[in-house]
């Protein structure tokens, strides 16, 4: 792993009258596993399109490996590219689909071939090469574009939520696959998603994006523990994360009548951050009393809905209890893990 194997610099990308991504800057490490994730219209797909000369920049500069694309057609980018939908070519054979690249790049066919059995091999689709792609399945249809797109020379691939279109077992399964065959191929992977698992699951790195700015690029876990905003604090963790408002009375900090401990700000109000994992019940006499407005069990966890001071509604996650919890009940948040946020802009304020 060494040099940039994508270097994106002050990037500007305008679709009609709209500026989706201004002055934007990333960096990706040759065989990283980036993955940018984001809420729909954040501006995710026209990035990863802008990158693979799809469409037009208008002002900034791309660098593939060094050597700067950005006036260059998308076939000579040297990168893979892998859509929600696989886009094979229909009338070839999946081995066909394969080595079409590689042929039209001018490699003997026996060469060709080769690579691609390898690559199959890898995805384990092998027993398919004489097969048309509409007789396979979606996920199959989508380990042969990812074979094609590993096949490209560069070892840079983009990957535009390629797996929001299978059934979860599927996504989970080629999440796996996806990080075997990364660790295989050395390849750079530039990965596009609005699901939280799937950025957790596979990102070296992961940057949020929204409103095509980036708000954080880190690892899964400083992105979890240690995010930049409430924006991020939201976007990651499944329920998201509980947002209370604190009122400062003299030094101390207070949600309504409880005392909260808090940083030593110069601010009167601020966010106080607690993740549903980081709530549960107690007999403590200074725990929250709250009112249990609704119970959801998921499998081995359950959410509990809740309503405390001022009807602020809030979500904590327990372990499968064998018994319903009762309707009124005290719950006593864990201030260790607690984020604190500025009230305006949600930034985060160190504790
Ligand atoms: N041809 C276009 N002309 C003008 N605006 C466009 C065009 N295409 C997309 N946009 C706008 O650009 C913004 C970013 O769109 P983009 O598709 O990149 O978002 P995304 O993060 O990939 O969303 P999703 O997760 O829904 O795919 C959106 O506000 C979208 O409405």
């Amino acid at each position: 792993m060494s040099g940039s194997a994508l270097s994106l610099r002050n990037v500007t990308v305008r679709l009609g009258h709209n500026t989706v991504l201004e002055d934007f800057n990333l960096e990706v490490a040759a065989g990283e596993r980036l993955v940018l994730a984001g809420p729909s219209g954040s501006g995710k797909s026209t990035l990863l399109r802008a990158i693979a000369g799809l469409i037009p920049i208008s002002a900034g500069e791309i660098r593939i490996a060094g050597r700067p694309v950005q006036h260059l057609p998308p076939g000579q980018r040297a990168v893979g590219m892998v859509f929600q939908q696989a886009a094979l070519l229909p009338h070839l054979s999946v081995l066909d689909n394969l080595t079409f690249g590689l042929r039209a790049r001018g490699m003997r066919k026996a060469a060709a071939v080769q690579r691609a059995r390898d690559v199959a091999g890898w995805l384990e689709i092998s027993a398919l090469l004489e097969r048309r792609p509409r007789a396979l399945s979606g996920g199959e249809q989508q380990r042969v574009a990812l074979g094609r797109a590993l096949l490209r020379e560069g070892g840079l691939i983009l990957l535009d939520e390629p797996l929001s279109q299978l059934d979860a077992p599927l996504r989970a399964r080629l999440r796996e696959e996806l990080l075997r065959v990364h660790g295989l191929s050395q390849a750079t992977m530039l990965h596009v998603t609005h699901d939280q698992h799937e950025a957790m699951a596979l990102g070296d790195r992961i940057g949020i994006l929204e409103h095509g700015r980036l708000l954080q690029l880190d690892p899964p876990h400083a992105i979890y523990a240690q995010p930049h905003s409430a924006a991020v604090a939201r976007f990651i963790g499944s329920p998201g994360i509980n947002l209370i408002p604190l009122a400062r009375q003299g030094d101390r900090w207070h949600w309504g009548d409880h005392l909260v401990p808090g940083p030593a700000t110069e601010g009167r109000a601020l966010q106080l951050g607690i993740r549903p994992e980081h709530l549960k019940p107690s007999d403590d006499p200074t725990a929250w009393p709250v009112t249990l407005k609704r119970r959801e069990i998921l499998g081995e966890r359950e959410l509990w809905y809740l309503s405390g001071h001022d009807d602020l509604e809030l979500v904590a996650s327990q372990p499968l209890q064998p018994t319903p919890p009762p309707a009124t009940l005290r719950i006593a948040a864990d201030f260790d893990q607690a984020l604190y946020f500025e009230p305006g802009d949600g930034r985060r304020i160190p504790a």
